[in-house]
C-alpha cells in the first residue's frame, strides 16, 4: 500500500500550502489512503452542452485549463464592453473567485470595476444600472460589497451563497473537484469520470471514459505514464492506471506499496520455469524474471555502491547453480563473491586481473567450440547454460586497458583483444547458451550502447537514477528517478512484457557474512538455495611463468608474453573441488568466512592494488547531488531533491497546478519511501539540490 503520508508542513519562512482547492486546506497529502470498497459516484458535472459549445477539437490531451481560462476571459471581456457606456471606455473589469465546477458558463463570485472619471457615479441610479448590466450578462444577481467612489472603484459580490460552492465545500467535495479538473485536463473535456471513495473519505479509484479523439494520443506508453504522474502530483497518494485502449477507458488506482525486504524463496524448478531466473517482486506481488529463452541472452544490473547489486547478482548465481548449471564470476573488488567460492557449481571466482581475463578468453573459446559443434551437427538445445558474471564492468574494462598498456607485446594491436571477445560473446553467445551478466555502478554509455546493450534481454537498475541515467537505462527521463534511496534492493526491473516496473529484488545473503554472523534466518534462506549436488567442479586457473619450458620454441628461444600466458592459462579441477560450504559449521571451522584475499596468500599485481584503491574511493563518495541552491518553485524539476519539513525529499513530479493558476503541484518521495504532495506558489523560493551528471561519462 502506498504510503501517501501527509505532506510536510510548510517551512515557517515560506508560503507553501497543501493543495486542496482555493480553501487551502490539507486535502492533498491528507494521510495514508486505505484500501477497501467505496461508493461509486457519478460526477460528470460538465454538462452535455460542453461538447456543442466547444465545437473545437480538444487542443491536445492537455488543454482543459486553457479552454477554461478562455471561457473566463470571455466573460470578463463581455462585461468590460457592456459596462463601457456606464464606466467609461477605458474602465478595467476584474473577475475573481470563480464558482466551482461551472466550466461552461463560468460565474465570478467577485467583480471589481475601476471606472473612469467621466462615469456618472454621483447619480443614485448609476449603481442600479451597473448591477443590472452585470446581472444580465453573467446570469446571476450581484450586490455591492464596497464602493470607494473617491478611488473610482466598485466591488460586487454574488448575491446569496453560491449553491454549488456551498454544497461542495467539504474536503471530499474539494478533492472531487480537483480530481475532476485533473481528469478533464488530462483526458479531454468530454471525458466522464466516476469516483470511488474508501473509508475516511479517501479517494481510492477513478473510472474514466474518454473520447476517441484523446484515445488516439494515448497509444504512446510514455504519454500514459506522464498522465499517471500528473495525477499523482495533483491527488493524494501515488497513482497508476489500467488502460483499456480499445474501449477508451481507464481505471486509476492507488499503487500498492512494495515490501522493504523479500527473502529469496526456495526454487521449485519445473519445465515451465527452468529458463526463467527469478530476481524479485513487483508492487503487484508478481515475480520479475530474467528469461534465458528471450531472443536477447544477456542481463545487467546497474546500481551505485550499496544499492544491492552484489546481493542481486548473488541471487542470480544461486539460481543458476541450483539448476545444476556452471557459474563463472569475475569479481574485480575481490571480496564480493568470496562467499560463493565453495558454493556447488560455482566453478570460478576470478579475482586477479589475469584470472578475469583468462576466464573471459575461456568463455569465448567455449562459445567458438560450441559453434563448431553446431556446424558439425550438434543440437544447441543439448548445451547447458553457462553464467558468466562480469561485475563492476566499468572497473574491469579500465583495468584491462591499463593491463594492456603495461603488458602488450611488440606488434600487438592497440586495443586488448579481450574487448573483441566480449563483443563477440555479446553478439553470438545465444546459440552457445553462454549468458553474460553485467554489474555496473552507473548506466555506462559504452555498455548501454552498441552490441552489449543490443543484446540485453534483462535490465535492472537499483537505487535512484539521474535523469540521464533514466534515459539511458529505460529510454524515459523519469523512470527510476524517484526510487527511495535508502531501501537496498529497490529499483526498476523488466516485467514479462519487457516494460520497466518498480521492484524489490530478493534478499540473498552472502554465505560468508551469514556464517560469520550466524544469522539463522539468513542461513535458512541459503540452505534452501544450496544445490543438491556438485555437477560442475571448482576450477583453478594456472599460468605458466616466464621461465617455464612451455615457452621455448624449437630453437630454444623464449616465446613468452604476458598475453600469451593468459590465453594459454590452464583450467584444472581444484584440489579441494569436492569440498562444499557447510552452512551448519561453527564459524571457526569455516575458512571462507572471514578471510580477506590478502590473507589467502593470493599474490596481487600492482594493478589489482590500484583497483582496490579505486573502488575504496567509490565507497566513500557522497551522493551525486550538487550543493543546495535557491530556485522558485516553477523551476523545480522532476528528480530534484527539495527541502520540505526538515528533510530532503525527491520530486516525483512537479507540474503547474491544473486547478489553481500560479501554483505548482509537486509529488515527492522520501529516502524511506514515504510519499506526499504539496502545492507551492510558483514564485516561492525553495531549497533544492540537483543531480550532477555524470562523472562516469568522463571515464569513458
Ligand atoms: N535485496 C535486498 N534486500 C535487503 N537488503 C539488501 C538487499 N540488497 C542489499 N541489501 C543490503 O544492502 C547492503 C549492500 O548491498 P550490496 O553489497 O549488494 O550493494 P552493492 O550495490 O553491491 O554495493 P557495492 O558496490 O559497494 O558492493 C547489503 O549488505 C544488505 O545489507
Amino acid at each position: 500500500m502506498a504510503q501517501a503520508t501527509a505532506a510536510p508542513p510548510r517551512k515557517p519562512s515560506t508560503s507553501t500550502s497543501h493543495t486542496g482547492g482555493r480553501a487551502g486546506t490539507a486535502v492533498i497529502g491528507a494521510g495514508a489512503v486505505l484500501a477497501g470498497g467505496g461508493a461509486l459516484m457519478m460526477v460528470g458535472d460538465v454538462p452535455a452542452q460542453t461538447v456543442a459549445v466547444c465545437a473545437a477539437p480538444p487542443l491536445a490531451v492537455v488543454g482543459f485549463a486553457r479552454w477554461r481560462a478562455s471561457r473566463r476571459s470571455r466573460v470578463t471581456n463581455d462585461l468590460t464592453q457592456a459596462l463601457a457606456p456606464l464606466a467609461g471606455a477605458a474602465a478595467v473589469v476584474k473577475c475573481s473567485k470563480w464558482a466551482r465546477r461551472e466550466y461552461v458558463d463560468p460565474k465570478p463570485q467577485r467583480i471589481e470595476i475601476r471606472y473612469q472619471p467621466e462615469a456618472r457615479d454621483g447619480d443614485p441610479k448609476w449603481v442600479e444600472q451597473v448591477l443590472s448590466v452585470v446581472g444580465a450578462r453573467v446570469g446571476h444577481d450581484y450586490e455591492v460589497d464596497a464602493h470607494p467612489s473617491h478611488r473610482k472603484r466598485i466591488l460586487l459580490t454574488q448575491a446569496g451563497p453560491s449553491e454549488k460552492a456551498a454544497e461542495d465545500d467539504t474536503p471530499r467535495g474539494r478533492l472531487q473537484e480537483r480530481a475532476e479538473v485533473t481528469m478533464l485536463e488530462m483526458l479531454g473535456k468530454e471525458s466522464r469520470a466516476k469516483y470511488q471513495w474508501g473509508k475516511d473519505e479517501n479517494l481510492e479509484g477513478i473510472e474514466v471514459r474518454y473520447p476517441d479523439t484523446v484515445a488516439v494520443k494515448l497509444t504512446s506508453r510514455m504519454k500514459r505514464q506522464q498522465i499517471e504522474r500528473v495525477v499523482t502530483a495533483m491527488l493524494p497518494g501515488r497513482w497508476r492506471a489500467q488502460w483499456d485502449l480499445e474501449a477508451s477507458r481507464a481505471h486509476f488506482e492507488l499503487r500498492p506499496a512494495l515490501p522493504e525486504g523479500v527473502s529469496h524463496p526456495k526454487p521449485v524448478i519445473t519445465d515451465a520455469n527452468r529458463y526463467r531466473i527469478p530476481t524479485g517482486v513487483t508492487e503487484d506481488g508478481d515475480t520479475t524474471f530474467w528469461d534465458l529463452k528471450s531472443t536477447l541472452p544477456h542481463g545487467l544490473t546497474n546500481g551505485k555502491t550499496g544499492t544491492g547489486k552484489t546481493v542481486d547478482i548473488m541471487g542470480i548465481v544461486m539460481e543458476f547453480a541450483f539448476r545444476k548449471w556452471p557459474c563463472w564470476i569475475s569479481d574485480p573488488k575481490q571480496i564480493e563473491f568470496l562467499g560463493v567460492k565453495k558454493w556447488p557449481n560455482v566453478q570460478i571466482v576470478a579475482i586477479t586481473i589475469e584470472q578475469q581475463m583468462a576466464m573471459i578468453v575461456r568463455a569465448w573459446e567455449l562459445m567458438e567450440k560450441r559453434y563448431t559443434q553446431i556446424a558439425t551437427g550438434a543440437d544447441e538445445r543439448d548445451f547447458e547454460p553457462l553464467l558468466v558474471v562480469l561485475d563492476e564492468f566499468a572497473d574491469l574494462r579500465s583495468a584491462i586497458t591499463h593491463w594492456w598498456a603495461e603488458n602488450k607485446h611488440k606488434g600487438a594491436p592497440a586495443k586488448c583483444p579481450i574487448f573483441g571477445m566480449i563483443g563477440s560473446l555479446a553478439r553470438k553467445a545465444r546459440s552457445a547458451k553462454i549468458h553474460l551478466y553485467f554489474g555496473t555502478q552507473r548506466p555506462d554509455a559504452e555498455i548501454l550502447s552498441g552490441e552489449v546493450r543490443d543484446n540485453l534481454g534483462f535490465r535492472h537498475s537499483l537505487g535512484r537514477l539521474s535523469v540521464d541515467g533514466a534515459r539511458m537505462m529505460w529510454g524515459a527521463p523519469y523512470i527510476g528517478t524517484s526510487v527511495p534511496s535508502k531501501i537496498p534492493g529497490r529499483g526498476i526491473a523488466m516485467d514479462d512484457e519487457g516494460e520497466p516496473v518498480e521492484s524489490q529484488s530478493y534478499w540473498t545473503p552472502d554465505p560468508r557474512r551469514a556464517l560469520r554472523d550466524r544469522k539463522e534466518s539468513d542461513l535458512e534462506i541459503l540452505r534452501n538455495l544450496l544445490p543438491e549436488e556438485i555437477t560442475h567442479k571448482r576450477l583453478d586457473i594456472e599460468f605458466d611463468d616466464e621461465d617455464a619450458a612451455t615457452w621455448l620454441d624449437e630453437g630454444g628461444k623464449s616465446t613468452y608474453t604476458p598475453w600469451g600466458a593468459i590465453i594459454e592459462a590452464t583450467f584444472r579441477t581444484a584440489g579441494d573441488a569436492d569440498e562444499i560450504i557447510d552452512l551448519d559449521a561453527e564459524p571457526e571451522e569455516q575458512d571462507v568466512a572471514d578471510d580477506p584475499p590478502e590473507e589467502m596468500g593470493v599474490e596481487f599485481s600492482r594493478l589489482d592494488r590500484h583497483l582496490h584503491l579505486v573502488t575504496d574511493d567509490l565507497e566513500t563518495e557522497d551522493d551525486d547531488y550538487g550543493p543546495s541552491q535557491n530556485v522558485p518553485a516553477d523551476r523545480i524539476k522532476d528528480g530534484d531533491l527539495v527541502y520540505l519539513d526538515d528533510q530532503w525529499v525527491v520530486v516525483e513530479c512537479a507540474e503547474a497546478d491544473l486547478e489553481d493558476d500560479g501554483m505548482i503541484s509537486l509529488s515527492w518521495r522520501s529516502d524511506e519511501d514515504e510519499a506526499g504532495e504539496v502545492a507551492l506558489d510558483a514564485d516561492e523560493v525553495m531549497d533544492i539540490r540537483r543531480i550532477t551528471e555524470d562523472k562516469d561519462d568522463e571515464q569513458n
